[in-house]
Formats: structure tokens, sequence, C-alpha cells
């Protein structure tokens, strides 16, 4: 008799539910949208509640659509945007402040200050493998304190909880009473000691944090709650958390160092398996907890592109060039392979490997033929060329992916798919199941009940789906990426 696990994936444009059983079959999905604001330049805020309520009504749905009762779950898995940062009440669960999302760019300011000192930014480096930019959640925090009234001295007085998405959806499910993450997600705070694994004292006198609105940090495999009753009927617990990109390595078992994966979503992030030694990169890209299961941390290097499918939504719903995100692929066939329009998404700065939260987007290299079906596919293709700054990095680095894993929203078209092999110069292989996320989170919640006995079944249920080999002449794909570096220089801030 299998075992029904569910697993709650909290993107940057929806909430998904999955049940999965124990041996590994999806069963059931249920996704309800999510809409971020961008109420200034730079600034991208979420609705609290909102989420909150797209993922209840992507539980109730997905229940319902597997016909299966809460007490037939045997575990929860959550996994999350990450970063994202959310300041709550203690007493009351309600947020002071829409959470502010990953992409926001509002503390660069206060970010490009602690760059500027050579011993913070090293000591920030050293210690949580990232870099002083505004993606990540300290300085954010450190906003919400000083530009919400009273919100500091509420902080200080232990009034108010910090967490990211995980963090407070727990605090939810839980009737307000576990205040916890993961070691994934508190590796991306910049207030974490990935070596020592805690909180960092002189990382929070220098963000000015106050310690006591910090979550507790569990494996990704642990007893985080149990849910309340009063939600769905039954307390199931919640025994596997990890941010989004790490719960894609996990659900597309790449357990082993070198194994790569690129998910791409809203952004685009490619992380490779470094093993229980953290490797530091000397071309700027991040270093961050893989995964950590009963105490023993494996390690991650990481790039992260900002802009993958947001691209794609900006395409559709800003320039209303496309009707439907699926319809690029067969608009993009249909452009002229020589074209050498290049579209740089920097809508809100760029990320690895140029972190440059200045920069600003363009379209380089019209002409008068330039249509349509130029610019989308020039949009599919920046996403390419971004992945490979990120694999030239690794390479410099001394690690060179011979093939890479995908999945995410975009992972299902094709052209993009075949472009990727094409400018990357190695085989993509495209899962069978795509929503290797929400898998992930449901692999981690059935290894802590034993549903899942270990790796290596995980390892066995990862299938192949299709795979895209490169074909495209070496000097081309030089001459094309080179093209796209002299687009990038001109658009640069820093
Ligand atoms: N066939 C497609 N072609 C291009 N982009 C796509 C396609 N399908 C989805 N996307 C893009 O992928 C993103 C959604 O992927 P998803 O993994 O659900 O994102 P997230 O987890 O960040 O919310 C959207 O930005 C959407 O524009
Ligand atoms: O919402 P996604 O899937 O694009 O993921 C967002 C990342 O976790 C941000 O670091």
């Amino acid at each position: 008799m299998p075992q029904y696990i569910l697993a709650i994936d909290q993107g940057t444009t929806s909430s998904r539910s999955i049940i999965c059983s124990s041996h590994g079959e999806m069963i059931a999905m249920d996704q309800h949208p999510v809409t971020p604001s961008c109420p200034e330049n730079g600034w991208v805020e979420q609705d609290p509640e909102a989420i909150w309520q797209s993922v209840l009504s992507s539980l109730k749905g997905v229940l319902a659509q597997a016909t299966l009762s809460a007490a037939q779950i045997h575990a929860i898995g959550i996994t999350n945007q990450r970063e994202t940062t959310l300041v709550w009440n203690r007493d009351t669960g309600s947020p002071v402040y829409p959470a502010i999302v990953w992409q926001d760019r509002r503390t660069a300011d206060t970010c490009n200050a602690i760059a500027d000192d050579p011993a913070a930014a090293d000591y920030i480096r050293a210690t949580t493998g990232l870099l002083p930019d505004p993606y990540f959640s300290a300085t954010k925090v450190a906003w919400i304190l000083d530009n919400v009234p009273g919100a500091r001295a509420q902080a200080e007085a232990g009034e108010l909880l910090f967490g990211t998405v995980d963090s407070f959806l727990i605090w939810r499910l839980s009737g307000g009473t576990s205040h916890v993450t993961d070691a994934t997600n508190a590796s991306r705070t910049l207030l974490f000691d990935i070596h020592k694994q805690c909180w960092d004292q002189k990382l929070l006198d220098l963000f000015n944090i106050p310690p006591a609105m910090l979550p507790t940090v569990l494996d990704c495999a642990d007893q985080f709650a149990e849910l309340d009753v009063s939600l769905l009927g039954a307390a199931i617990p919640v025994t596997g958390v990890a941010g989004d990109q790490q719960a894609a390595l996990i659900g597309q078992a790449c357990f082993e160092p070198g194994m790569t994966k690129s998910t791409f979503g809203t952004g685009g992030f490619m992380m490779l398996n470094t093993g229980t030694t953290p490797v530091s990169s000397q071309h700027r890209l991040l270093t961050t907890v893989g995964y950590r299961l009963n105490g023993e941390v494996t390690y991650a290097l990481e790039g992260s592109i900002f802009m993958a499918g947001a691209t794609m939504q900006w395409l559709r719903d800003g320039l209303k060039l496309l009707d439907n995100v699926a319809d690029s692929a067969q608009l993009a066939l249909d452009a002229p392979a020589d074209s050498s329009v290049y579209l740089i998404p920097a809508f809100t700065g760029l990320g690895a490997p140029y972190w440059d939260p200045q920069a600003r987007g363009a379209i380089l290299g019209l002409t008068r033929d330039t249509g349509i079906k130029e610019i989308i596919a020039a949009g599919l293709l920046s996403v390419c060329y971004q992945t490979r700054d990120l694999q030239c990095a690794l390479q410099s680095d001394g690690v060179s992916p011979l093939c890479l894993r995908v999945d995410g929203g975009m992972a299902s078209n094709d052209y993009l798919m075949k472009s990727l092999a094409d400018i990357l110069g190695v085989t993509v292989t495209r899962p069978e199941v795509t929503e290797t996320t929400a898998l992930g989170a449901a692999f981690l919640a059935g290894l802590q009940t034993g549903a899942f006995t270990s790796m290596n079944t995980l390892t066995q249920l990862w299938q192949c789906g299709q795979t895209f080999e490169p074909t495209m002449p070496p000097s081309r794909r030089d001459h094309l990426y080179a093209g796209w570096k002299s687009a990038v220089e001109r658009i640069r801030c820093c």
C-alpha cells in the first residue's frame, strides 16, 4: 500500500501543491497564481495574505483532485521562492509589511556601501558564501524595521518574527506554534554561517537585525511542525523543507559531486553539487547549502539569473507580443536564424556573475527587418546566453558540467532547450516528471518518515524524459556569445 506525500511549492508566480506516492508517482497537482506588484522602480512586493490563500486553495484543490482526505496524507514537504522576506507579529500572525520579493532592488545603496568596505565584504563572502546584494534577505529585513513605524522597537521587544516564505507558511500552518526554517533557506539570508551552521552575531550586528526575530534552523528532513487540525481536519506532520532551487537539486537526484541542474521558472538558477566541501568561487558564483541531512551538509555552487520566464511574461503582458508564453517556441523557430538582436533582461539589474543592481535592460541590434518573432527569439536566447555566462564562470572555477538536467516552467519549451544545448555545447536532459521542485520537497518529507529509505531510492525514481544534443558548430556558438558579451558591456553600471 503506497503512502501519500503532499508537497507545497510556493513560487514567485504561483503556489502549487502536488500529491505523490511513496513509489514516486505524481497523483495530482493543483496550482493558483500569485501576482507580484512593482510599486516603484526596482521594487517587487507580494501580498502575504494572497500567498497564504493561494497555498490554502492549492492544498484543498489537490486533495479534491486526488480524492484523498487529509487523514490519508502521510507527511507534507514545503519548498519556496527563496530570500523573499516577511516580518509578522508573533501574537496576531499579521505581516507588518508586504513580502519583499527576492527580485526587489530597493536596498542597492545599502549593499553598495557594504561592498565598498573590503573587510565587511570579505567577511560576508567567507561566512555566508554570498555577496552583499539586495537579492538576499538581510537588507530587506532591515529596510522593513527602519521604514515601518514602530517596527524596530517591536522587533527588539521580541514581538515581531522574521522568516522566508517557508517559515511564514509553517507559522500559519501550525497555528502559530512553530517558528522554524531549514538550512538551505537560512543560507540565503546573509545572516547564516554556512560552515558552523548557525546564525552569525557579527552579521546580525552589521545588518542591525535583532536575534529574537530569527527562526530555529533545522535539517531539510526534520520535524518542522504539525498542521493545525482546524485547517484540513488532520494534524499532518511537516517533515521536509528546502528552498526551491535546492529542492530541484534533490528532485533531479543530483547527489554526486559535479552533477548540475538548471531550473527555469521566473528566474534561472544553475546549481552544481560540490559534495561535503564548500567550494569558493573566484568568479562571483555563490557557495550555498545544497541540502543538510542528519546534520551533514552537502554544498553547491550556484549561479542566479534574475529574469528567465519573467522575460516571457513581460513580452506577453508588457509588450503584448504574445497571447501565450508557450507560443514563443514556434514564433522563435520561425525567426531567421541569423538575427543579431540581443535582449538583455536587466529589468531589476543583473545577477551572477555580474551582480550589477543598477544595470537596466535593453534590446540591441534592431534593424528595419526586426519584427515580433526576432524579439521573442532574442528573449528566449537571453536565457541561454545568461546560462552560458554561468557555465563560463563555473569553468573558470575549474568545474565543467558535462550535461545539464533542466526543469521549471520554461523547460517545456523545446526551442529553448535545443538552443540551450547549442549555446552551451552540452547535452541538456529534461526529466519525465518536470515538477522536480515539488518532488524534491516530497522526497525530503518522505526521507524523514521512512517512506523513502535512502538517497539511492530517490536516484532510482528519477527518469529521463528527453535529451537535447548540441549540433551548432562551435565557431557559430562562440560568435553568437561574443555578441551577447559586447551587448552586456553596453548596459553595465559596475
Ligand atoms: N512554454 C513556455 N515557454 C516560455 N516560458 C514559459 C513557458 N511555460 C512557462 N514559462 C515561463 O515560466 C515561468 C513559470 O514557471 P514556474 O516554474 O512555474 O515559475 P515560478 O516557480 O518562478 O513561479 C513563467 O515566468 C512563464 O512565463
Ligand atoms: O520562483 P522561482 O522558482 O523562480 O525561484 C525563485 C528563487 O528561489 C529565488 O532565489
